[in-house]
Order: C-alpha cells, then structure tokens, then sequence
C-alpha cells in the first residue's frame, strides 16, 4: 500500500475513533455528576442508577436495527446521526429540571451511543488489510477509552466551575463538532474501491437472519457475552461498593484500583489482538482461556476466608481488566464469517451480546442486595453471595460459545476446510516437529 494511502486510512480511521471516544465521553458523563444530579432532580441514588440501566438498555436494544441502518446507509452517515442525537439529548439533560426529563436525555443519549462503536467497526476492514483489521479493532476500543478520562478531568471541573447548564451543554458542543468533522473527514471506503448495491429493506432483513443462523456469528455473540460482562459491571456499578462498603477501602484506594484496570488494558489489549491475528483458528480457545482465567480468580476471591488480600484483588482487576479486549475479538468472528454487506447487522449482534448480559447481571446483583440488605447496609457476605450470580451467565455463556464451536467448525469442514485438531493436540504435533539444531 503507498504511503499517502495508509496515511489516509489512519487519518479517516482517527476521525471515526475520535468520534466514538466522544461517544464514550457522553456514555460516561453521568459518572461524575452523581452529586449535582442528586440534588438537582431530588433524587436517591437507585432511581440515578436507573438513568444508567435505562441508557444501557436502549444502547442493547438498538443494535441490530442499527446494525442494519449501517449496512444500508453507511458508516459516516450513522456516526453523524449518532454524534448529533447524543447532542440533542445532553442539551435536554442541560435544560431538565424534572427527573423524567433526564431520563428521556439519557435514553437519547444511548440511542446516539448506539451508533458510533459498530460504524467505526466497519470502516476499519474497508480502510485496512485483512491482516491488521484485529489489531486495529483492538486500538479502536482502547483510544475509545480515552473519553472515559475526559468525562472526569474536565466535566468534574465544569460541574464545580461554570456548573450544570454549562458543563451539558459544553458535552453537547464536543458532540456537534465531532459530527462536523466525520462529515468532513470520514468517507465509508477509499475513492475507487467497488460500493456494494444498496440493498432493500426485504434483503436487509434476509441479510440478519442469515448474520443469525450462521454459527460463527453466534460464536461472535457468545464470546461477547461471556467475556465482557463481570468486567463491566464491576466497573460501572458494583465494583466501588464492594471494595467500599464490602472490603471496607477507602473511596481513593476504590478509586486508584479501578484506574489500574483502565491501565491495564491497554497491555491486554495489543497482546489479544497479536494473538487473534496470528492464530485466527484459534481465537475460541483465547476466549475459552480469558474465561477459566476470570471464573478461577473470581472463585478464589469469593472463596477465601475473611478479608480478601490486596495482592489477590489487584489480580482480580487485572484479570477483569481483559473484558473489553476479550470481547472485542467477537467482532473479529463476526468479520471473518460474514460478507462485508452485512457485516453491520453481524457487529450489531455480537455486540448485543455482554451488554445485554452486563444488564441481566447488574439488576440480579440489585435484586440480591436488596433482599439480604433492605436496609441497604450491605457488608461483605452480602457481596460475595450477590456476585456468585455470576455462575450462572458463565456456564450458560461456556455451553453456548462450546456449541457455537462445534457447529462453526462443522461448517469449516463441509465447505473443504482441514479439521482443526484439539488444542493439546496440535501443540504435541507442533513440539513434535519443531527445528533441532
Ligand atoms: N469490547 C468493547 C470495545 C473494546 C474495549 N477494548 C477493546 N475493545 C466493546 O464491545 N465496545 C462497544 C462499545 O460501544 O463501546
């Protein structure tokens, strides 16, 4: 590829990233403004933690159809929506004085969310090689990242300076302006390179369920699922109490440990994503292995007797921290096994998959919660019996992603491909005919 092509691909690549970090930014905005929001609507922190859950609903909700709008209208033409929707709904939350008034914003809010990360995923193949789209899949989620830290840095100190009106409407400039430069920047494949025909509604709608049937979608969908959502949830809810309230940390401890996991993935994530494009046949089994590594170390924290050692919480994190890295190779099966028209309806499912199971897990940790503490003086026991709900989305998640395998790995075989052996086996063969000097 000549240079001033791959500069061009990383120039258009950047535009869309810094979109979805804007997108990311806007998702977390709410995090630092708990206080101001309290005592702006009148509300506790349940119904706050409703403006989350509602958000996060919409923003699983909307993927397929987003999803299908994006293989019909294009990458750049969604993130400009979606930019220009989060503006409309943090202006709303800017102006609300009435609780449902900021509901209705956060739900615009995640409508608009909805839109960016799978319109940035399918730009990436048409920009790069095939060989780099995993690597650069994994970036895209990383320098996403970013926007979580401009949500606290400087909108923490526009709620403390200028105040509410001013730091939402400020977010909602970020959010004009990031639509203005997609518009000018962003274009959906290189000049020259064949655009599909536009397909109909009738032929998008064939286009998912043949997305849905195929086994290495489902593949996709279920890494997803069983990957991301402890790390998740932790982050967004129920990590701070149990390390406050539970292990009983100081708020700065809770704090810096949560950081550590936003550090830590960015090491996770280049190492995954190596991986992924060096063994592609064996993705399932990095999946299958971020898997055992979460469920084991999880179970040690809930088994050990009294207080957790911090050594062993820090390990916790850091292995927590691969959610997103981990799950982000989903979209790399939903790539390699559908046609590049419908990989927007492909992305979307996949990505569906860990937040829908991120929400299912955030309310069943609630529910438990309140039913050993109606009070709401949780203590640790509490904790560690909330948080063994997790074992049920593992196991649903590892006889899902098991079966999904096989039937991908049937499908492999029928259409000609070699029979891909087990594990252990192919690594015996391989040390078997390794070079001797
Ligand atoms: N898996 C994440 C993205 C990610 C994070 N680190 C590496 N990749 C994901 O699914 N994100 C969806 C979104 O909308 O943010």
């Amino acid at each position: 590829m000549p240079t001033s092509a791959r500069r061009r691909s990383w120039f258009v690549w950047g535009v869309a990233v810094a979109a979805y970090a804007v997108a990311i930014f806007q998702r977390t905005s709410l995090g630092v403004a708990a206080g101001p929001a309290t005592e702006r609507f009148g509300v506790g922190a349940s119904v706050l933690s409703t403006f989350v859950v509602l958000q996060l609903v919409v923003y699983a909700a909307m993927q397929i159809p987003v999803g299908i709008l994006v293989d019909r209208f294009g990458s750049r033409l969604l993130l400009v929506a979606g930019a220009l929707l989060m503006a409309v709904g943090q202006t709303t939350m800017a102006l609300a004085t009435h609780p449902g008034t900021a509901v209705l914003a956060r739900v615009v809010v995640g409508a608009g969310d909805a839109m960016t990360f799978i319109s940035v995923l399918r730009i990436i193949p048409a920009w790069f090689p095939a060989r780099r789209v995993p690597m650069v899949t994994q970036l895209t989620g990383q320098v996403g990242q970013l926007g979580q830290v401009a949500s606290t840095i400087p909108l923490a100190a526009a709620l403390a300076g200028p105040g509410w009106t001013p730091a939402y409407l400020g977010a909602a400039a970020v959010g004009v302006l990031a639509a203005l430069l997609v518009l000018l920047a962003v274009r959906d494949r290189p000049v020259g390179s064949p655009a599909a025909a536009p397909v109909g509604w009738a032929e998008a709608m064939t286009d998912l369920r043949s997305s849905f049937v195929h086994p290495g979608t489902r593949l996709g969908l279920w890494s997803h699922f069983s990957t991301q959502f402890s790390g998740m949830v932790f982050v967004l809810l129920w990590g701070y109490p149990f390390m406050t309230a539970g292990l009983g940390y100081s708020p700065g401890l809770a704090g810096g440990l949560l950081t550590l996991m936003v550090l830590a993935g960015p090491v996770i994530g280049p190492v995954l994503g190596q991986l992924t494009a060096q063994y592609p046949l064996r993705r399932s089994n990095l999946i299958f292995g971020v898997m055992i590594t979460t469920v084991a170390t999880w179970t040690l924290v809930l088994l050990w007797p009294g207080t957790v050692p911090l050594p062993l919480l820090v390990l916790l994190l850091v292995v927590l921290a691969a959610y997103g890295p981990a799950s982000a190779v989903g979209f790399d099966f939903a790539r390699s096994f559908n046609p590049s028209t419908r990989l927007g309806a492909a992305s979307g499912i996949v990505n569906m998959g860990g937040f829908t199971a991120s929400l299912i897990t955030i309310f069943a940790i609630g529910v438990i919660l309140d039913w050993r503490a109606p009070t709401g003086a949780f203590d640790l026991a509490d904790f560690e019996i909330a948080f063994c709900f997790q074992y049920v989305l593992w196991a649903f998640g590892f006889v899902s992603l098991w079966s999904s395998r096989r039937l991908t790995r049937a499908g492999m075989r029928a259409d000609g491909g070699a029979p891909i052996d087990p594990l252990a086996r192919a690594i015996a063969r391989r040390w078997r005919h390794r070079p001797r000097r």
